[in-house]
């Protein structure tokens, strides 16, 4: 079984898609390969593996990122619905700061998106609900969680839906100015 890889316009955010092996029966698929994700720079364990459920088109979550020393690699997945993913670029000298990539990830499309440290991701919920997987290269440490403003006009992210259920952490979150010249990892 091999993830399908596609590079994005970011170093380093890639557009996974998984295999699935069906039969009679169903079918299986991998949802995490250290092996293979090795190759697109995830060199490290899987220290938490997550899962968030959401309810009602246009739920946006994000956009969130772990600081250093905490900072880590995320591999995010949908196992039900759609959503529109974002991860971005906050890293210090990137060439790429304060741009985004985005991805539709379904459980039919079976696409994932592999974000590195140092950038912010955020989705929003495009079916009735979805459910994403994720894979953390670091714990959650609360005091080093940080993100940046989901509509912040100097992002320019084009949400799909009219964004709601945003959470009051979600919607007070700092702008990218806030940021200077990034994330020093
Ligand atoms: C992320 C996380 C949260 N929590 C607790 C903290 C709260 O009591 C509750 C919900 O947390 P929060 O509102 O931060 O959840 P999301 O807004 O979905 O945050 C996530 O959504 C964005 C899009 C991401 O990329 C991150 O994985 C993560 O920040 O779960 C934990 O106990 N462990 C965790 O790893």
């Amino acid at each position: 079984m091999k993830f399908d890889a596609h590079s994005t316009a970011i170093e380093g955010v890639f557009i996974l898609k998984r295999q699935e092996i069906g039969d009679q029966r169903g079918s299986f698929s991998r949802l995490f390969c250290a092996e293979q994700l090795q190759a697109y720079g995830w060199n490290e364990t899987v220290i938490q593996s997550n899962m968030s459920r959401n309810v009602g088109a246009g739920t946006l979550r994000g956009l969130h990122l772990q600081l250093p020393p905490h900072a880590e690699m995320k591999f995010v997945q949908a196992i039900a619905g759609r959503v529109w993913d974002v991860a971005v670029d906050l890293r210090k000298g990137s060439a790429t700061f304060g741009q985004h990539v985005a991805a539709e990830l379904s459980a039919e499309n079976q696409m994932g998106l592999l974000i590195p440290k140092g950038c912010a991701h955020g989705f929003q919920v495009l079916s009735d609900s979805a459910t994403l997987i994720y894979h953390h290269s670091a714990s959650y440490q609360p005091e080093a969680e940080s993100g940046v403003r989901f509509d912040d006009v100097a992002l320019n992210i084009k949400w799909p839906l009219t964004p709601q259920n945003l959470s009051p952490r979600d919607q007070e979150l700092p702008l990218l100015a806030s940021f200077g010249d990034g994330v020093t990892l």
